[in-house]
């Protein structure tokens, strides 16, 4: 189901705790429950009202279906106690290499912020496990709170158009269409202001050291930032900050020990070029080492995915803004 449906006042203030969790088959009679509801039905394209039981059975098990065949990736969305409020998903559209959002909420659970929380979970997962670049979704234009929602969670406005809604019959309503891509997500967080945020004079300098490892068909290492990071789901050299008084290289035996499970040795790894990058809430200056020798096989020892990349594909992983400049040094010295 693609389709949006929050309360017209959804505050702001509140900051919903929602947890994502597979839907499942038994979940079909408490989505009855809290689907069979005017109010949220009107607003869903694809939902009848009254909407039966057999139609919620029916579209769960379909649910269930599609997540093992990889085609969308249905959720129950529950709240502190674990009990199911709403649901959320996204369905895959893989040769646009995009997916559409699709959530709605219980009424009795409105106004707690859970769809926000929900959709920004979603989000976070989607670019980080799916091989997507952008999330899209269709909202009724005259549903302000879910536009503001999808405003509020870094989505664009793409287009306007019509569509039906089922519980509608014969109504063909206007639309506005948004999306957000993989690196808009990831910036946004970097730009997300501090909760107690001072306004300083200058952004806090962070010294970050990466290496690139290049094995002997001269391929490069990239790690992929597991869900949770800030900038989940894009490619990264392994590195990471300076501890305090720690040398880069120093530091890059700690990260390379810690993040892949391999021994580096100081000697054994060359300066090669920096990244100087102006990020919203700091300025990253970070040294890129080179090193064509280690003992041990990496190995992702932090959740995150690895991938060894001929340096002329590089630019197809998405990488960190800062990270780019870096890209064409790597293609002409290798
Ligand atoms: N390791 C690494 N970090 C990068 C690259 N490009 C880039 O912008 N960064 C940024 C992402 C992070 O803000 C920072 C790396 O610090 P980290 O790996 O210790 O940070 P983290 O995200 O685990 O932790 P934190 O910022 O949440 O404290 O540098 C890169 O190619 N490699």
């Amino acid at each position: 189901m693609r389709g949006f449906c929050v309360p017209d006042s959804a505050t702001r203030e509140t900051v919903g705790t929602a947890v994502l969790r597979p839907l499942q088959q038994e979940d079909a009679a408490r989505f009855h429950q809290l689907i069979n509801d005017w109010d949220i039905c009107r607003r869903l394209p694809e939902a009848p009202f009254p909407y039966p039981l057999e139609t919620a059975e029916a579209w769960v098990a379909a649910a269930v279906a599609d997540r093992a065949a990889g085609r969308a990736h249905e959720f129950a969305i529950l709240d502190a106690d674990g009990s199911m409020i709403g649901s959320a998903g996204l369905r895959l559209d893989a040769a646009r290499g995009s997916a559409a959002l699709g959530y709605w909420i219980g009424r009795r659970f409105w106004r707690r912020g859970h769809a926000g929380a929900a959709v920004a979970e979603l989000l976070h997962w989607g670019f980080a496990e799916l091989p997507i670049a952008t999330i899209e979704a269709t909202v009724a234009a005259d549903n302000a709170a879910s536009i503001a929602l999808l405003e509020r969670a870094g989505f664009s406005p793409t287009g306007r158009g019509h569509a039906k809604f089922i519980g509608q019959p014969g109504a063909s309503l206007p639309v506005m269409r948004y999306a957000i891509t993989r690196e808009a997500l990831a910036l946004r967080h970097l730009a997300a202001p501090e909760p107690v945020a001072a306004p300083a004079a200058a952004k806090p300098l962070v010294l970050v050291a990466a290496c690139a490892l290049v094995d002997i068909e001269g391929r490069i290492l990239l790690a992929r930032r597991p869900p949770g990071k800030k900038m989940a789901g894009l490619w990264e050299f392994p590195g990471g900050k300076l501890a305090p008084g720690e040398t880069p290289e120093r530091a890059l035996v700690r990260e390379m020990e810690e993040e892949l499970g391999i021994l580096l040795r100081e000697e054994d790894v060359a300066p090669f070029a920096f990244a100087s990058h102006a990020y919203d809430q700091f300025h990253l200056l970070m040294p890129l080492y080179l090193a064509r020798r280690w003992s041990g096989t990496p190995e992702p020892r932090e959740g995150q995915a690895l991938a060894w990349v001929p340096p002329d594909r590089l630019d197809e992983y998405p990488m960190p803004p800062a990270d780019r400049p870096l890209l064409p040094l790597l293609r002409d010295f290798l």
